[in-house]
C-alpha cells in the first residue's frame, strides 16, 4: 500500500531528472561555454582523480605511443584524434589550424611569437612550418603545461625551431627586447587567457615590438570570446582585421580567428 502512495513521487523524481540531464546535455551540445565547463571542470576533474594523472599528461602518453618520433605532422595528428575521440582540450585544433597554417605560409615570418604553449600543439604546427633560420618563442605561464609542452616539442623532433620562456606573458613581453635578444616580431599568435589579449597587444605596441606588416592571429575570439581586443583591434586605424569564422576546437559550436596586420 505504501508502496503505492510513493509512486507518484518516485515517478515525478526520476522524470525531473531524466529532464535536467536532457537539457544539460542539449545545453552542452550547442553552447561552447557549457561544452567548455563540463569538459574542463567536470569530466577532467573526475577522470584525474579516477586515473591519478593529468588529462596533459594522458595527451603526451598518448602521442608518445602512437604517433612517429620526429615527424610533426603524426604528432598533430595523433593529439587531434585524441581530443576529437576521447578527451577535450584546448588545442587550437585541425580546423583552425588549417587557418593558422595557410596565414602563416602567405606571411612567411621569421621571427614569431606565441602566447599559450600549454602541450605544445600550436608550437608544434608553427615551427613544422619554419625556415631554418627562423625565431620561435612561446610563452607559458603553467610550469607543468610547459614541461609536458617540452616533451612534445621533443618527441616531434622540433626543439631545435622553438623556445619555451615560461612566466606571465605580461612580464615577459617586456623583457623580449633586452633579454631575448627580438627586434620586431613578424608574426603574433594570440592563445593565451582572453582578458589578456587587449593589454598585451597594446604591451607589444608600447615596447615597440611591432613593425609595418606584423601579423596578429587571435584564436577564440567568439568562444571564450574576447570582445574588449576585437572592439580594441577593429576601431584601431593603426590595424587592418580580417575575420575567419570556424568552429571551437573539436567541436560544432561556431568560433572564429581575427588576424589583425600593423600598418603603422
Ligand atoms: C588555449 S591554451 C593554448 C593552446 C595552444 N596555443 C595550442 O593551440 O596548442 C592557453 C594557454 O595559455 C596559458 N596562459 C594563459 N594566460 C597566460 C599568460 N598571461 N601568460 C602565459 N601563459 C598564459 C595557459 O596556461 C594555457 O596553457
Amino acid at each position: 500500500m505504501k508502496m503505492l502512495e510513493s509512486y507518484p513521487i518516485l515517478l515525478s523524481i526520476v522524470t525531473s531528472l531524466l529532464f535536467i540531464v536532457l537539457l544539460l546535455a542539449v545545453l552542452i551540445r550547442n553552447n561552447g561555454w557549457a561544452a567548455i565547463l563540463w569538459n574542463e571542470i567536470v569530466l577532467q576533474k573526475i577522470t584525474n582523480f579516477i586515473m591519478a594523472q593529468s588529462k596533459e599528461e594522458r595527451i603526451l602518453n598518448f602521442v608518445l605511443q602512437n604517433a612517429v618520433r620526429g615527424d610533426p605532422q603524426s604528432v598533430l595528428d595523433t593529439i587531434d584524434k585524441y581530443c576529437s575521440q576521447k578527451e577535450w582540450a584546448m588545442n587550437v585544433g585541425d580546423e583552425k589550424g588549417l587557418i593558422l597554417d595557410k596565414i602563416l605560409e602567405e606571411t612567411k615570418p621569421s621571427v614569431l611569437l606565441e602566447l599559450g604553449t600549454y602541450c605544445g600543439y600550436s608550437a608544434v604546427r608553427i615551427a613544422r612550418l619554419l625556415n631554418p633560420s627562423a625565431r620561435f618563442l612561446t610563452i607559458e605561464f603553467n610550469p607543468a603545461f610547459a614541461a609536458i609542452a617540452r616533451q612534445m616539442i621533443e618527441f616531434a623532433g622540433v626543439q631545435d625551431k622553438v623556445k619555451i620562456l615560461e612566466g606571465p606573458s605580461e612580464t615577459i613581453i617586456p623583457q623580449l627586447k633586452k633579454k631575448h635578444e627580438v627586434d620586431t616580431l613578424d608574426f603574433v599568435f594570440l592563445d593565451h587567457w582572453k582578458d589578456r589579449y587587449m593589454p598585451d597587444t597594446i604591451l607589444l605596441l608600447d615596447h615597440g615590438l611591432l613593425r609595418k606588416g606584423s601579423v596578429i592571429l587571435a584564436d577564440n575570439v567568439i568562444v571564450p570570446g574576447a570582445p574588449e581586443f576585437i572592439k580594441y583591434i577593429r576601431n584601431n586605424n593603426r590595424f587592418e582585421c580580417t575575420n575567419y569564422p570556424a568552429h571551437v576546437e573539436y567541436m560544432k559550436v561556431k568560433d572564429a580567428m581575427e588576424k589583425a596586420v600593423f600598418v603603422g
